[in-house]
């Protein structure tokens, strides 16, 4: 497992051990029961590549590991909104505190100002974390492979049944999932889960850099019929453009919005009238 990676989870095991302590997951069932349904995560992506259109899930993320803090002007209802305008199919927004800055109230914002469906941006290893997204509002969660892998010799074994059984609780919580991958090991993986939406990461977790090359390459794998997310290091039309040629339609987005004062202008630049369009068949 990669280094960042890495100390991420420890944190976040420990994390999930002070928030058990707090709320038990029967409470927290109790209060889904309550609840309002969720906004379909992946039928609005599916209605607008149906309609041609690229499907846009935009991120309201304020600092990551690599690159520190991203944007200082912080408001996730101000930018929900503005992304609501400019065009997103949906939002990302990350919920980890102690390295992205994050929190679940900036979900709870982004949701009440907007009526686009939410994925929580977190790294989701425990079935309380499932139950706790619901509750805060979310209607997918991403759910990373890597995350599920673990050393041993030179080959890395993952978790395949703590995948399936967090994709299906989510599921049953009414909730869609975002499978996560960064290589072809962990897209057989995710491949095999109960309908995932797969995204490819364009981020080398170890070294942080990002290469569109990676989604390319990963698309050429699943061919025509299975669409796939392309996340992260998409920052012009330009990059737009050859996604798209390469039959990619999905796209997430953070950094790039996240630095241009008008989150949702700026998703217009990169998409809209302004990107050039490619006819998306079925
Ligand atoms: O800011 P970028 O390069 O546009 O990337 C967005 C998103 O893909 C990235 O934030 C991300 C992808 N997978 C993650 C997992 C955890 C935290 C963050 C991420």
């Amino acid at each position: 497992m990669p280094d960042i990676l890495h100390r991420i989870l420890n944190r976040k095991a420990e994390e999930i051990d002070e928030r058990k302590r707090k709320r038990s997951i029967d409470d927290m069932a109790a209060m889904i029961a309550g609840l309002p349904d969720t906004r379909g995560f992946v039928a609005a992506i599916d209605a607008r590549l149906h309609d041609g259109k690229p499907a846009v899930i935009a991120e309201v993320k304020k600092a990551s590991p690599s690159k520190g803090l991203i944007r200082a002007d912080f408001d996730p209802a101000q930018i929900a909104r503005s992304y609501e305008k400019g065009g997103a199919t949906c939002l990302s927004v990350l919920t980890d505190a102690d390295f992205f800055q994050g929190h679940e109230d900036y979900l709870r914002q982004a949701r009440d100002a907007c009526d686009l469906p939410i994925l929580r941006k977190d790294f989701i290893v425990d079935e309380y974390q499932v139950y706790e997204a619901r509750v805060i509002g979310a209607d997918c969660i991403l759910l990373i492979v890597a995350a599920f892998g673990d050393k041993s010799g030179d080959d890395v074994i993952y978790d395949e049944g703590a995948l399936t059984e967090l994709s299906l609780l989510a599921a049953e919580l009414d909730m869609d999932v975002l499978v996560e991958v960064h290589n072809e090991e962990e897209l057989e993986i995710a491949l095999g889960l109960p309908a995932p939406l797969i995204g490819v990461n364009n981020r080398n977790l170890r070294t942080f850099e990002t290469s569109l090359g990676t989604s390319l390459k990963l698309k050429d794998r699943v061919g025509p019929e299975t669409a796939i997310v392309a996340e992260s290091g998409i920052h012009t039309p330009e990059d737009v453009r050859k996604l798209r040629e390469a039959g990619i339609h999905t796209f997430l987005v953070g950094e790039a919005f996240m630095r241009a004062a008008d989150p949702g202008s700026e998703l217009q630049k990169l998409f809209g009238v302004h990107a050039p369009t490619v006819s998306h068949k079925h």
